[in-house]
Protein backbone atom coordinates (compact mmCIF):
# COMPACT_ATOMS: atom_id res chain seq x y z
CA UNK A 1 0.00 0.00 0.00
CA UNK A 2 1.03 3.63 -0.60
CA UNK A 3 0.16 5.94 2.13
CA UNK A 4 -1.52 9.17 1.53
CA UNK A 5 -2.05 11.21 4.71
CA UNK A 6 -2.33 10.54 8.20
CA UNK A 7 -4.41 12.53 11.07
CA UNK A 8 -2.95 12.66 13.85
CA UNK A 9 -6.24 13.32 16.54
CA UNK A 10 -5.96 13.94 20.43
CA UNK A 11 -9.19 12.92 21.86
CA UNK A 12 -10.29 14.30 25.43
CA UNK A 13 -12.59 11.41 27.25
CA UNK A 14 -14.34 12.04 30.20
CA UNK A 15 -14.20 8.76 32.74
CA UNK A 16 -17.80 7.70 34.14
CA UNK A 17 -15.43 7.58 37.76
CA UNK A 18 -11.77 8.90 38.65
CA UNK A 19 -9.55 5.83 38.02
CA UNK A 20 -6.72 5.48 40.58
CA UNK A 21 -3.79 3.68 40.24
CA UNK A 22 -0.86 3.28 42.36
CA UNK A 23 0.85 5.77 39.75
CA UNK A 24 -1.52 8.36 38.85
CA UNK A 25 -5.77 9.08 39.40
CA UNK A 26 -7.15 9.64 35.72
CA UNK A 27 -10.57 11.16 35.13
CA UNK A 28 -10.32 11.88 31.62
CA UNK A 29 -8.44 9.63 28.92
CA UNK A 30 -6.55 11.96 26.94
CA UNK A 31 -5.59 9.48 24.00
CA UNK A 32 -3.97 9.53 20.29
CA UNK A 33 -6.02 8.07 17.27
CA UNK A 34 -4.59 8.08 13.66
CA UNK A 35 -6.71 8.45 10.82
CA UNK A 36 -5.06 6.81 8.36
CA UNK A 37 -5.56 7.33 4.67
CA UNK A 38 -3.67 4.92 1.99
CA UNK A 39 -3.90 3.54 -1.81
CA UNK A 40 -4.16 0.02 -1.79
CA UNK A 41 -4.32 -1.01 -6.21
CA UNK A 42 -5.79 2.53 -6.74
CA UNK A 43 -8.43 2.18 -4.14
CA UNK A 44 -7.95 4.72 -1.45
CA UNK A 45 -8.52 3.38 2.24
CA UNK A 46 -8.87 3.99 5.80
CA UNK A 47 -6.82 2.79 8.73
CA UNK A 48 -7.47 3.49 12.36
CA UNK A 49 -4.64 3.44 14.95
CA UNK A 50 -5.19 3.71 18.94
CA UNK A 51 -2.55 4.87 20.79
CA UNK A 52 -2.07 3.27 24.53
CA UNK A 53 -0.04 6.44 25.51
CA UNK A 54 -0.88 8.60 28.44
CA UNK A 55 -0.43 12.51 28.45
CA UNK A 56 2.65 12.36 31.15
CA UNK A 57 5.35 9.58 31.17
CA UNK A 58 3.76 7.65 34.35
CA UNK A 59 3.24 4.27 32.82
CA UNK A 60 5.91 3.56 30.72
CA UNK A 61 8.54 6.49 29.46
CA UNK A 62 5.82 7.31 26.39
CA UNK A 63 3.48 9.78 26.75
CA UNK A 64 1.38 11.96 24.22
CA UNK A 65 3.50 14.91 23.42
CA UNK A 66 6.70 12.40 23.25
CA UNK A 67 3.94 9.88 20.74
CA UNK A 68 2.99 13.05 18.51
CA UNK A 69 7.06 14.26 17.87
CA UNK A 70 8.33 11.05 17.31
CA UNK A 71 5.64 9.64 14.77
CA UNK A 72 6.01 13.14 12.62
CA UNK A 73 9.26 14.04 12.60
CA UNK A 74 10.57 10.43 12.63
CA UNK A 75 8.21 7.49 11.83
CA UNK A 76 5.88 8.49 9.34
CA UNK A 77 8.40 10.46 7.23
CA UNK A 78 10.85 7.44 7.48
CA UNK A 79 7.71 5.56 6.22
CA UNK A 80 7.19 7.82 2.90
CA UNK A 81 11.04 6.80 2.42
CA UNK A 82 10.36 3.92 2.61
CA UNK A 83 7.39 3.16 0.88
CA UNK A 84 8.97 5.50 -2.73
CA UNK A 85 11.09 2.36 -3.14
CA UNK A 86 8.00 -0.21 -2.67
CA UNK A 87 4.72 -0.63 -1.10
CA UNK A 88 4.65 -1.05 2.32
CA UNK A 89 2.50 -3.51 4.32
CA UNK A 90 1.49 -3.97 7.74
CA UNK A 91 4.30 -6.86 8.47
CA UNK A 92 7.16 -4.94 7.10
CA UNK A 93 6.14 -1.55 9.20
CA UNK A 94 8.47 -2.96 12.12
CA UNK A 95 11.35 -3.42 9.67
CA UNK A 96 11.22 -0.04 8.18
CA UNK A 97 10.76 1.81 11.98
CA UNK A 98 13.80 -0.29 13.53
CA UNK A 99 16.38 2.42 13.47
CA UNK A 100 14.29 4.07 15.83
CA UNK A 101 14.62 3.05 19.56
CA UNK A 102 11.90 2.24 21.88
CA UNK A 103 8.74 4.55 21.45
CA UNK A 104 6.61 0.93 21.24
CA UNK A 105 3.28 2.85 21.45
CA UNK A 106 4.08 5.18 19.06
CA UNK A 107 5.54 2.25 16.58
CA UNK A 108 2.17 0.41 17.63
CA UNK A 109 -0.30 3.17 16.73
CA UNK A 110 1.22 3.47 13.14
CA UNK A 111 1.44 -0.41 12.34
CA UNK A 112 -1.97 -0.93 13.66
CA UNK A 113 -3.75 1.86 11.74
CA UNK A 114 -1.60 0.50 8.47
CA UNK A 115 -2.70 -3.38 9.92
CA UNK A 116 -6.36 -2.66 9.77
CA UNK A 117 -6.27 -0.07 6.10
CA UNK A 118 -4.52 -3.49 4.72
CA UNK A 119 -7.49 -5.73 6.32
CA UNK A 120 -10.34 -3.57 5.33
CA UNK A 121 -9.11 -3.31 1.89
CA UNK A 122 -8.62 -7.23 1.56
CA UNK A 123 -12.20 -7.42 3.44
CA UNK A 124 -10.39 -9.70 5.91
CA UNK A 125 -11.93 -9.37 9.17
CA UNK A 126 -8.65 -9.58 12.03
CA UNK A 127 -10.00 -12.14 13.86
CA UNK A 128 -9.48 -14.35 10.65
CA UNK A 129 -6.29 -12.95 9.79
CA UNK A 130 -4.85 -14.19 12.70
CA UNK A 131 -6.97 -17.29 12.44
CA UNK A 132 -9.35 -16.73 15.84
CA UNK A 133 -12.33 -19.18 15.60
CA UNK A 134 -13.98 -18.16 19.17
CA UNK A 135 -16.62 -15.44 18.38
CA UNK A 136 -16.59 -14.38 21.93
CA UNK A 137 -14.03 -13.40 24.74
CA UNK A 138 -14.39 -13.31 28.59
CA UNK A 139 -14.50 -9.71 29.89
CA UNK A 140 -12.90 -9.03 33.05
CA UNK A 141 -13.19 -6.02 34.88
CA UNK A 142 -9.82 -3.27 36.40
CA UNK A 143 -10.90 -2.02 39.57
CA UNK A 144 -9.08 1.25 40.84
CA UNK A 145 -8.52 2.39 44.15
CA UNK A 146 -11.04 3.12 45.86
CA UNK A 147 -12.01 5.67 49.16
CA UNK A 148 -12.76 2.87 51.30
CA UNK A 149 -13.03 -0.93 51.82
CA UNK A 150 -17.26 -0.69 51.96
CA UNK A 151 -17.01 1.59 48.98
CA UNK A 152 -14.95 -1.03 47.23
CA UNK A 153 -17.05 -3.81 47.49
CA UNK A 154 -20.05 -1.90 46.54
CA UNK A 155 -17.92 -1.69 43.20
CA UNK A 156 -17.02 -5.10 43.56
CA UNK A 157 -20.93 -5.89 43.35
CA UNK A 158 -21.53 -3.33 40.73
CA UNK A 159 -19.33 -4.94 38.17
CA UNK A 160 -20.05 -8.62 39.60
CA UNK A 161 -23.92 -7.59 39.07
CA UNK A 162 -23.32 -6.69 35.23
CA UNK A 163 -21.70 -10.02 34.61
CA UNK A 164 -17.94 -9.45 34.70
CA UNK A 165 -16.34 -12.97 35.43
CA UNK A 166 -13.09 -11.72 36.80
CA UNK A 167 -12.29 -8.93 39.34
CA UNK A 168 -8.79 -6.74 39.29
CA UNK A 169 -8.13 -5.38 42.21
CA UNK A 170 -5.57 -2.00 42.07
CA UNK A 171 -3.19 -2.14 44.66
CA UNK A 172 -0.70 -0.39 46.42
CA UNK A 173 1.35 -0.01 49.70
CA UNK A 174 -1.45 0.66 52.35
CA UNK A 175 -3.86 -0.77 50.16
CA UNK A 176 -3.60 -4.59 49.28
CA UNK A 177 -4.21 -7.42 51.85
CA UNK A 178 -7.13 -5.65 53.85
CA UNK A 179 -8.97 -4.74 50.55
CA UNK A 180 -8.28 -8.27 49.00
CA UNK A 181 -9.07 -9.85 52.51
CA UNK A 182 -12.54 -8.04 52.41
CA UNK A 183 -13.49 -9.11 48.52
CA UNK A 184 -12.49 -12.42 48.85
CA UNK A 185 -14.50 -12.86 52.50
CA UNK A 186 -17.11 -11.39 50.47
CA UNK A 187 -16.93 -13.20 47.64
CA UNK A 188 -14.98 -16.87 48.33
CA UNK A 189 -15.33 -18.10 45.05
CA UNK A 190 -14.80 -15.46 42.22
CA UNK A 191 -11.61 -15.18 40.17
CA UNK A 192 -9.83 -12.20 41.80
CA UNK A 193 -6.35 -10.60 41.00
CA UNK A 194 -4.06 -7.87 41.48
CA UNK A 195 -2.29 -4.78 39.88
CA UNK A 196 0.46 -3.15 41.76
CA UNK A 197 2.03 -0.92 39.05
CA UNK A 198 5.41 -1.51 39.97
CA UNK A 199 4.54 0.00 43.74
CA UNK A 200 6.74 -2.28 45.78
CA UNK A 201 10.17 -3.72 45.79
CA UNK A 202 11.75 -6.36 47.18
CA UNK A 203 11.68 -5.44 51.16
CA UNK A 204 7.88 -5.75 50.51
CA UNK A 205 8.15 -9.43 49.95
CA UNK A 206 6.81 -11.09 53.02
CA UNK A 207 4.02 -8.24 52.78
CA UNK A 208 3.36 -9.53 49.45
CA UNK A 209 3.33 -13.00 50.59
CA UNK A 210 -0.05 -12.19 52.97
CA UNK A 211 -1.64 -12.45 49.09
CA UNK A 212 -1.17 -16.00 49.40
CA UNK A 213 -4.39 -17.01 51.64
CA UNK A 214 -7.04 -15.18 50.01
CA UNK A 215 -6.45 -17.52 46.46
CA UNK A 216 -5.40 -14.54 43.76
CA UNK A 217 -5.15 -15.72 40.29
CA UNK A 218 -2.01 -13.61 40.14
CA UNK A 219 -0.17 -10.63 41.15
CA UNK A 220 0.54 -8.45 38.21
CA UNK A 221 3.58 -6.12 38.16
CA UNK A 222 4.69 -5.68 41.63
CA UNK A 223 8.29 -4.07 41.14
CA UNK A 224 9.71 -1.97 38.85
CA UNK A 225 9.45 -2.19 35.04
CA UNK A 226 13.27 -2.72 35.08
CA UNK A 227 13.33 -5.63 38.00
CA UNK A 228 12.79 -8.66 35.93
CA UNK A 229 15.41 -10.58 38.49
CA UNK A 230 13.70 -9.29 41.64
CA UNK A 231 10.44 -10.43 40.14
CA UNK A 232 12.07 -14.17 39.75
CA UNK A 233 13.48 -13.98 43.32
CA UNK A 234 9.96 -12.24 44.50
CA UNK A 235 7.74 -15.21 42.46
CA UNK A 236 10.24 -17.97 44.83
CA UNK A 237 8.84 -15.98 47.90
CA UNK A 238 5.41 -16.49 47.05
CA UNK A 239 3.00 -18.90 46.10
CA UNK A 240 0.81 -16.48 43.87
CA UNK A 241 1.65 -17.20 40.55
CA UNK A 242 3.55 -13.61 39.25
CA UNK A 243 2.40 -11.81 36.31
CA UNK A 244 4.56 -9.09 34.40
CA UNK A 245 2.82 -6.50 32.27
CA UNK A 246 5.19 -3.19 32.21
CA UNK A 247 8.49 -5.04 31.84
CA UNK A 248 7.29 -7.20 28.86
CA UNK A 249 7.61 -4.69 26.03
CA UNK A 250 8.83 -6.85 23.76
CA UNK A 251 8.50 -10.83 22.61
CA UNK A 252 12.71 -11.21 23.34
CA UNK A 253 11.85 -9.17 26.43
CA UNK A 254 9.38 -11.98 27.35
CA UNK A 255 11.41 -14.70 26.39
CA UNK A 256 13.53 -13.82 29.13
CA UNK A 257 11.53 -13.02 31.78
CA UNK A 258 10.07 -16.43 31.21
CA UNK A 259 13.71 -18.29 31.41
CA UNK A 260 14.82 -16.20 34.40
CA UNK A 261 11.23 -17.45 36.13
CA UNK A 262 10.11 -14.09 36.21
CA UNK A 263 6.79 -14.87 34.80
CA UNK A 264 4.14 -17.26 35.08
CA UNK A 265 1.65 -15.38 33.26
CA UNK A 266 1.68 -12.09 30.62
CA UNK A 267 -0.18 -9.19 30.43
CA UNK A 268 -0.25 -8.44 26.58
CA UNK A 269 -0.63 -5.19 25.34
CA UNK A 270 -0.44 -4.60 21.88
CA UNK A 271 0.37 -0.91 22.55
CA UNK A 272 3.34 -1.26 25.49
CA UNK A 273 5.14 -3.89 22.97
CA UNK A 274 4.94 -2.44 19.62
CA UNK A 275 1.80 -3.80 18.23
CA UNK A 276 -0.56 -6.34 17.32
CA UNK A 277 2.11 -8.47 15.21
CA UNK A 278 4.55 -8.47 18.16
CA UNK A 279 1.91 -9.62 20.91
CA UNK A 280 0.88 -12.47 18.20
CA UNK A 281 4.71 -13.03 18.63
CA UNK A 282 4.61 -13.28 22.30
CA UNK A 283 1.70 -15.13 22.52
CA UNK A 284 3.44 -17.73 20.35
CA UNK A 285 6.66 -17.67 22.86
CA UNK A 286 4.21 -18.27 25.66
CA UNK A 287 2.18 -21.00 24.43
CA UNK A 288 5.26 -22.87 23.40
CA UNK A 289 6.31 -22.54 27.08
CA UNK A 290 2.88 -23.46 28.63
CA UNK A 291 2.65 -19.40 29.67
CA UNK A 292 -0.94 -18.46 30.15
CA UNK A 293 -1.30 -14.83 28.41
CA UNK A 294 -4.49 -12.62 28.96
CA UNK A 295 -5.07 -9.29 27.19
CA UNK A 296 -3.93 -6.12 29.36
CA UNK A 297 -5.82 -2.59 29.01
CA UNK A 298 -4.86 0.51 28.19
CA UNK A 299 -8.76 2.64 28.55
CA UNK A 300 -9.03 2.22 24.60
CA UNK A 301 -12.16 3.63 22.82
CA UNK A 302 -13.74 0.88 20.55
CA UNK A 303 -10.89 1.34 18.19
CA UNK A 304 -8.20 -0.72 20.12
CA UNK A 305 -11.20 -2.60 21.94
CA UNK A 306 -12.41 -4.39 18.76
CA UNK A 307 -8.74 -5.04 18.20
CA UNK A 308 -7.82 -6.18 20.99
CA UNK A 309 -10.87 -8.56 21.41
CA UNK A 310 -9.89 -10.61 18.06
CA UNK A 311 -6.68 -10.74 19.45
CA UNK A 312 -7.52 -12.24 22.65
CA UNK A 313 -9.38 -14.83 21.40
CA UNK A 314 -5.86 -16.69 20.05
CA UNK A 315 -5.56 -19.97 21.97
CA UNK A 316 -3.17 -19.01 24.59
CA UNK A 317 -5.27 -16.36 26.26
CA UNK A 318 -6.52 -18.76 28.16
CA UNK A 319 -6.91 -15.96 30.86
CA UNK A 320 -9.98 -13.32 30.94
CA UNK A 321 -8.60 -10.11 30.20
CA UNK A 322 -8.94 -6.72 31.28
CA UNK A 323 -11.02 -5.63 28.05
CA UNK A 324 -14.15 -4.70 29.55
CA UNK A 325 -17.25 -3.05 27.82
CA UNK A 326 -17.02 0.66 26.57
CA UNK A 327 -19.26 2.09 29.67
CA UNK A 328 -16.94 0.55 32.25
CA UNK A 329 -14.82 4.10 31.31
CA UNK A 330 -16.95 6.10 28.65
CA UNK A 331 -20.88 7.21 29.17
CA UNK A 332 -20.66 7.17 25.34
CA UNK A 333 -17.55 5.56 23.38
CA UNK A 334 -16.65 7.45 20.13
CA UNK A 335 -17.47 3.83 18.52
CA UNK A 336 -20.59 1.55 18.31
CA UNK A 337 -19.86 0.29 21.91
CA UNK A 338 -18.73 -2.97 23.25
CA UNK A 339 -21.53 -4.06 25.38
CA UNK A 340 -20.90 -7.24 28.23
CA UNK A 341 -23.49 -9.89 27.69
CA UNK A 342 -23.42 -13.23 29.82
CA UNK A 343 -19.86 -12.00 30.98
CA UNK A 344 -18.69 -11.95 27.29
CA UNK A 345 -17.31 -9.49 24.77
CA UNK A 346 -18.47 -10.28 20.97
CA UNK A 347 -15.28 -10.76 18.68
CA UNK A 348 -16.08 -8.13 15.84
CA UNK A 349 -15.61 -10.15 12.45
CA UNK A 350 -16.87 -7.06 9.96
CA UNK A 351 -13.60 -6.39 7.64
CA UNK A 352 -10.40 -4.74 9.23
CA UNK A 353 -8.59 -4.89 13.06
CA UNK A 354 -10.54 -1.66 14.05
CA UNK A 355 -14.09 0.09 15.02
CA UNK A 356 -14.66 2.86 12.94
CA UNK A 357 -15.36 5.86 15.14
CA UNK A 358 -18.50 8.23 14.66
CA UNK A 359 -17.52 11.22 13.03
CA UNK A 360 -19.14 13.76 14.72
CA UNK A 361 -18.41 12.26 18.19
CA UNK A 362 -14.85 11.79 17.10
CA UNK A 363 -14.81 15.72 15.99
CA UNK A 364 -16.15 16.81 19.75
CA UNK A 365 -13.74 14.44 20.99
CA UNK A 366 -10.99 15.91 19.54
CA UNK A 367 -8.76 19.03 21.11
CA UNK A 368 -6.31 18.77 18.77
CA UNK A 369 -5.39 17.42 14.97
CA UNK A 370 -2.17 17.07 13.03
CA UNK A 371 -2.27 16.63 9.62
CA UNK A 372 0.91 14.59 7.94
CA UNK A 373 1.18 14.29 3.93
CA UNK A 374 3.39 11.37 2.96
C1 LIG B 1 -7.06 -1.35 32.88
C2 LIG B 1 -5.76 -1.19 33.55
O1 LIG B 1 -5.62 -1.39 34.71
N1 LIG B 1 -4.73 -0.80 32.76
C3 LIG B 1 -3.34 -0.64 33.07
C4 LIG B 1 -3.08 0.58 33.90
C5 LIG B 1 -3.66 1.84 33.46
C6 LIG B 1 -4.08 2.67 34.45
C7 LIG B 1 -4.57 3.92 34.18
C8 LIG B 1 -4.68 4.37 32.91
C9 LIG B 1 -5.19 5.64 32.64
C10 LIG B 1 -5.28 6.10 31.36
C11 LIG B 1 -4.86 5.28 30.34
C12 LIG B 1 -4.36 4.00 30.59
C13 LIG B 1 -4.25 3.54 31.89
C14 LIG B 1 -3.73 2.27 32.18
C15 LIG B 1 -2.70 -1.85 33.71
O2 LIG B 1 -3.11 -2.97 33.52
O3 LIG B 1 -1.68 -1.65 34.39
MG1 LIG C 1 -1.07 -3.70 34.70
Amino acid sequence: MKITHVALRTLELPLVAPFTTSFSTQTHRRVIVLELHAEVDGVEVIGWGECGALPEPVYNEEYNAGVLDVTTTYLLPMLAEAQRKAPLTAESIAHHLERIVGNRMAKAAVEMAVLDAQLRAAGTSFADYLGVTKDRVPSGVSIGIQNSVPQLLETVQGYLDEGYVRIKLKIKPGWDIDPVRAVREAHPDIPLQVDANAAYTLVDANHLAKLDAYDVLLIEQPLAEDDMRQHAELAKRMRTPMCLDESVVSAPKAADAIAMGAAQIINIKPSRVGGYLEARRIHDIASAHGIAVWCGGMLETGIGRAANAALAGMPGFTLPGDISASDRFYAEDITDPFVIEDGYLAIPREPGLARVPDAGRLEAATVGTLHVDL
